[in-house]
């Protein structure tokens, strides 16, 4: 499946419970000697209360993050019934319109030790490029102005010791408050083609900054993403989710 081209692999394990380690996601994700995504998505039996769907999930290089908003959607369209997704970051509520879903992707945390950062520093103005940051149940730090900087200021930044767990990086420019560019790359994924929790993530910081509306539409190069930062706190993501093909493993 993919979310505006950021793309996975999303295993249904609720009957199986597939034992994967990190060499074999590592396997899977590889575009040349498995299948290739830049994410795989390991579907549960839910453990808690009002979940409909224990969610997992794993960047290209084997790293668990505790969110990742496109797979949500992509998740929230397979399962049906506008389910309510169990994932490291919390109870993530979901509904479908046609063609595009709204994942509520809770509220943003803003403290340093949140994102989480080495040390105590001002997350509205970072000593890194001046770059904002902020959890969204996964860290993201955003840099504004030239979105073309993404790939030679992205790997280093991702690793930079700032970041005790890395983080990925957003690279954004408003071209009015209610209408942003953004690249992002990714935390042990690289650049990809759009990254939902980036948006939210890119789109709070802007508020912060007193840059963007609470409702902004955000152009990644794989697409759209509608991002809403609501007065009580919590972030809805609206876009589309695709399914490429069903497969089954060996
Ligand atoms: N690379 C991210 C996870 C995937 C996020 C992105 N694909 C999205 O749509 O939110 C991280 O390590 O936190």
């Amino acid at each position: 499946m993919h979310g505006l081209g950021n793309d996975f692999i999303v295993i249904d394990g609720r009957e199986t419970d597939p034992a994967l380690d990190e060499a074999t996601i590592r396997h899977l994700c590889d575009r040349r000697f498995g299948i290739g995504c830049d994410q795989l998505v390991l579907l549960s039996a839910p453990t808690l209360e009002g979940a409909d769907v224990l969610v997992r999930f794993f960047n290209a290089d084997g790293s668990e993050s505790g969110a990742c908003g496109n797979a949500s959607r992509c998740v929230a369209s397979l399962v049906g019934n506008n389910p309510v997704l169990q994932t490291r970051a919390g109870l993530l509520l979901t509904s479908q319109d046609g063609d595009r879903i709204t994942v509520n992707m809770g509220a943003p945390r803003t403290g340093w030790q949140d994102v989480p950062l080495s040390k105590d520093c001002d997350t509205l103005h970072l000593p890194l490029h001046d770059a904002a940051a902020c959890s969204m149940g996964n860290p993201h730090a955003t840099v504004f102005g030239d979105v073309s900087r993404a790939e030679d200021l992205g790997p280093s930044l991702e690793k930079s010791p700032l970041f005790p767990q890395r983080a990925n990086i957003g690279f954004a420019d408003l071209i009015t408050p209610g209408h942003m560019r953004l690249r992002v790359w990714e935390r042990g994924a690289g650049l990809t083609l759009a990254c939902g929790s980036g948006a939210c993530a890119a789109v709070v910081n802007a508020v912060r900054r007193g840059l963007a509306d609470r409702t902004c539409l955000v152009t990644m190069d794989g697409g759209d993403l509608q991002i809403t930062w609501q007065e009580n706190g919590d972030v809805l993501m609206t876009g589309p989710a695709t399914t490429v093909f069903h497969g089954k493993l060996p």
